[in-house]
């Protein structure tokens, strides 16, 4: 069995597929529609819509299989997202790559395979669209069109979905996407039992920046702050704009220790930026941080406000209250 290449652009495909959302963003009706529109059409088994993480492959939506992931390196996507071209397997049992494969030998019984790449805006290949069968058959140049067609479709709708969750100014998420995104990560930490810390930000005296500078340059000053938050923290940390001059971050898997760690991490961060910008004006935020009660009623707003009410404190403390 071949075990899928990891593609040249890894870490920048994974930064893309991670900043997306789209792993945490659950099922849409509108992808299962295609699914279902596409195992209909090409009279196949299964018809999937896959997203390839570091270890494994998720299923954004699926007719006609119901697993939730299978690890990426028995994967045929795996292989898939390696090219811009579709990938057709006819009869994956008389071809070398996938012969003793365990989902060409197992019960899954795949023998058809055809996978189109799927891309996000910004260019990086998530996942595909593909179809498979228990029966070996062919695949015509009208059926690639197709299929091509498909997963076209899905790239526009992975492009509607992400723009909307999205802050145009800073590219971080939004109110929506936190809204979103965040409920899955307290149902992911509550599946794996682990922690869950969310910080709240909210910038010093930016009003005075607008008031003295202009709107224009208190925009830079929302823009530095994203920035440097994205510099600084990691990848799985989801980064938000929640409105106005108000930040947030969901740190997965971390306490509340770890995430007071990252946040002087972003304090020095930010002093550093500060030092070089040549800007007349300083980028200064207070902040609060929760973690999740697992044993509490695992709703978002009483999370949020505990948040809220330590940044305030803070705020308040250092003589820059509200
Ligand atoms: N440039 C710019 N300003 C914004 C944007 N959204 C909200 N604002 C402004 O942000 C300011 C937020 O007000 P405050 O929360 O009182 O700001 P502050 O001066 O940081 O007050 P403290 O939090 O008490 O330090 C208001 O002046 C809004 O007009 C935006 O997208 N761009």
């Amino acid at each position: 069995m071949k075990i899928p290449a990891i593609p040249a652009d890894e870490a920048k495909r994974l930064a893309s597929l991670h900043d997306s959302g789209l792993l945490e963003s659950g099922v849409t009706e509108r992808l299962d529609r295609m699914t279902r529109l596409a195992k209909r059409m090409f009279n196949v088994s299964m018809a999937l819509i896959t997203l390839v993480d570091e270890d494994m492959l998720h299923f954004k939506s699926s007719a006609g299989y119901s697993k939730e992931a299978v690890p990426r390196k028995i994967s045929f996507c795996g292989h898939a997202i390696l090219s811009d071209a579709a990938l057709v397997i006819p009869d994956a049992s008389r071809d070398e790559r996938f012969a003793d494969n365990p989902l060409v030998t197992g019960d899954a019984h795949i023998r058809f395979y055809a996978g189109h790449p799927l891309r996000l805006p910004d260019g990086a290949i998530v996942g595909s669209f593909c179809l498979i069968d228990r029966q070996a058959r062919d695949f015509d140049g009208s059926e690639l069109e197709n299929l091509k067609d498909f997963a076209l479709i899905v790239e526009d709708e992975f492009a509607v979905m992400s723009a909307a969750t999205t802050d145009e100014l800073t590219g971080l998420f939004n109110r929506r996407g936190f809204d979103n995104l965040a409920k899955f990560a307290i149902v992911g930490a509550r599946r794996r039992a682990e922690p869950l810390t969310l910080a709240w930000i909210d910038l010093d005296d930016f009003k005075e920046i607008n008031d003295t500078y202009g709107h224009a340059e208190g925009d830079e000053a929302l823009k530095a702050l994203a920035s440097v938050m994205t510099a600084s923290l990691r990848e799985a940390d989801l980064r938000v704009r929640y409105g106005g001059d108000e930040f947030a971050i969901v740190f997965s898997g971390t306490d509340e220790q770890g995430a007071w760690i990252a946040m002087q991490h972003l304090v020095e961060q930010v002093d550093e930026w500060n030092r070089h910008s040549g800007k007349p004006w300083k980028l200064a935020f207070s902040w609060g941080i929760s973690e999740f009660d697992h044993g509490g009623s695992g709703e978002l707003r009483p999370w949020m406000k505990d948040a809220d009410q330590k940044m305030y404190a803070m705020k308040v403390k250092n003589n820059k209250g509200r």
